[in-house]
């Protein structure tokens, strides 16, 4: 799902209205009646008191539309204008007419911290003060006003955006934000309900396909993209049946030391386990027995050192090489990893030490083969390109350098970010849960056994962080989140494959 800018739905906006032959306040008409719908649905006609608050814009306009429609069929309904400006637009001032002509109990205008109304915990609050047309931070006794409801402990439903947070831009400061339970937005997701700073502002999310223009909406370009399944499910290669393991690629699996050993079986169960068709681990002499008990499907060569490793040495050209998990940052490993960038030309994939490495010594970055994939968290990003000062400065960094080192990387998070040359793509799979040791050792072993598969690097990226979040989701669902270990991420990922094709439960 493309992941549009406040600028270009502002565009659509006007090229429907323009080629649909309607009206501006037919449209919001059309997606304020959606958000109706929603709550409809979900409150079931509920003798709740509904607390509205509307902005002058067509934010506000969407308010005062959903309170007229929640009027209409019976629900206790109080408006609040937040009198930020005299700058009414034109559509909410016509359906601030049209609220008014339904109801006797017009709605209560706030001007300054004076106004502001009781709200208590439990209350249901609609938030559409600000939308897309936010320009500047939300100051003074507004910016009082969103404490005071966020502060409130009420249910807070936000249209379109939680009124405060910009579609594109992490804010300064973080006074003036609407922390919502919800948001109801429209068309597109905005960026920042993806970003680790803004993220927790918006609470759930769904959208609202609002029927704007649907040519130019597909022919425009975006800088980003969400992924879910629809879009992974695309994605997936058919196994011929006429095939052998031969045709699935061989993934090698380098990294261990002494104790870490762990981390290269898990990166191996997880290759093999994706389809990769044969898969070897080159790991120290340490490592041999364990491997060969835990995962007799793999085949072991040694270092000739006992705890670490020292030299890279394989007599077959493997599909993949998939190098750093558990693999320290001694010298000697730091020797053999430089080796073995300069002999290997496929593109690899670096995890874990292998990225500390190119942090301590970078140099090396010189030698990454073309479009190899870094799978980095947060740690070790900033020790590969150094602090940042917030989220929209951290992805320019990432965006120069895979630039200069022609790149793939993966910035492992919530919401994992595939970084191509070409766009960003936001993963919506995985879960909480998933923060336990060796998850991302998992994940490495499953973009390998993709690209080993021969899917191109960037789709083995974004396809492999979805089917790991994925296979995380359904661990959730059999075990809860805590019990959530990296080897049962493993053992889900056969349903994960499973799940992409299930169709959904009509729940009707
Ligand atoms: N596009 C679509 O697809 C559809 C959009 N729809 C709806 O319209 C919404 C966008 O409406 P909008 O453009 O009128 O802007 P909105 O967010 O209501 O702000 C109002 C004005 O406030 C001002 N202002 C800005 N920041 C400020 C601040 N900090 N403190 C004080 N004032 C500030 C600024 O005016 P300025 O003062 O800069 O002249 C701005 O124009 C969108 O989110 C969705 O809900 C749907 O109805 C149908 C389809
Ligand atoms: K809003």
């Amino acid at each position: 799902m493309k992941i549009y800018s406040a600028e270009q739905l502002q565009k659509a906006d006007s090229l429907s209205i323009k080629n649909q032959n309607i009206s501006s306040t037919d449209l919001m008409e059309r997606a304020a009646g959606l958000v109706f719908n929603q709550i409809h649905s979900r409150l079931e006609g509920s003798d709740i008191e509904i607390k509205i608050f509307c902005g002058i814009g067509n934010n506000g306009g969407d308010g005062l539309v959903i309170a007229r429609m929640l009027l209409e069929h019976g629900y206790k309904v109080k408006v609040f204008i937040v009198n930020y400006s005299e700058k009414r637009s034109r559509d909410f001032l016509i359906n601030y007419d049209r609220f008014k002509n339904i109801t006797k109990d017009w709605p209560v205008l706030i001007k300054n911290q004076n106004d502001f109304p009781k709200i208590e915990e439990g209350d249901f609050v609609i938030d559409a003060m600000f939308g897309i047309g936010l320009n500047r931070p939300i100051e003074g006794w507004v910016s009082a006003l969103v404490e005071h409801i966020n502060k409130s402990g009420a249910f807070i439903l936000s249209i379109d955006m939680p009124s405060g947070l910009y579609a594109e831009q992490v804010p300064g400061n973080t006074a003036g934000i609407i922390k919502a339970n919800f948001t109801l937005t429209f068309q597109s997701p905005k960026f920042t309900f993806f970003l680790p700073q803004t993220m927790d502002y918006v609470g759930e999310f769904q959208v609202l396909d609002i029927g704007l223009d649907r040519e130019f909406l597909a022919k425009t370009n975006t800088n980003a993209r969400l992924i879910g399944k629809e879009q992974a499910r695309l994605l997936y290669k058919n196994r011929k049946k006429n095939s052998h393991k031969g045709d699935y690629g061989h993934t090698l699996i380098v990294g261990g030391s002494y104790g870490k050993i762990g981390s290269i079986v898990l990166s191996a169960t997880a290759a093999l386990k994706t389809g990769a068709g044969l898969c070897s681990v080159f790991s120290p002499e340490c490592g041999y027995e364990i491997i060969q008990t835990a995962l007799p499907e793999a085949m072991v060569i040694t270092d000739n050192q006992k705890k670490h490793l020292s030299e890279i040495k394989i007599d077959f050209e493997p599909d993949i090489i998939c190098f750093g998990m558990g693999a320290g940052t001694g010298d000697a490993a730091l020797n053999a990893f430089e080796k073995l960038l300069k002999e290997t030309k496929l593109p690899m994939l670096i995890d874990a030490d292998g990225l500390n490495m190119l942090s301590k010594n970078k140099a090396l970055l010189d030698l990454l083969p073309e479009r190899s994939v870094l799978t980095p968290h947060p740690k070790e990003l900033e020790r590969l390109i150094g602090k940042w000062d917030d989220d929209n400065h951290k992805i320019k960094k990432v965006q120069k350098f895979i630039n200069k080192y022609n790149v793939i990387l993966v910035l492992k998070g919530a919401h994992s970010f595939c970084f191509s040359k070409e766009e960003i793509f936001i993963n919506n799979s995985g879960n909480a849960g998933m923060s336990t040791a060796g998850a991302g050792d998992v994940l490495s072993g499953v973009i390998s056994g993709l690209m080993s598969q021969k899917y191109d690097p960037v789709i083995a990226a974004v396809f492999g962080v979805y089917l790991h979040g994925l296979a995380g989701d359904l661990a959730a669902e059999k075990m809860g989140y805590e019990a959530i270990t990296a080897g049962e991420i493993t053992n889900n990922l056969g349903g994960a494959f499973l799940e992409l094709f299930r169709e959904e439960e009509n729940l009707n």
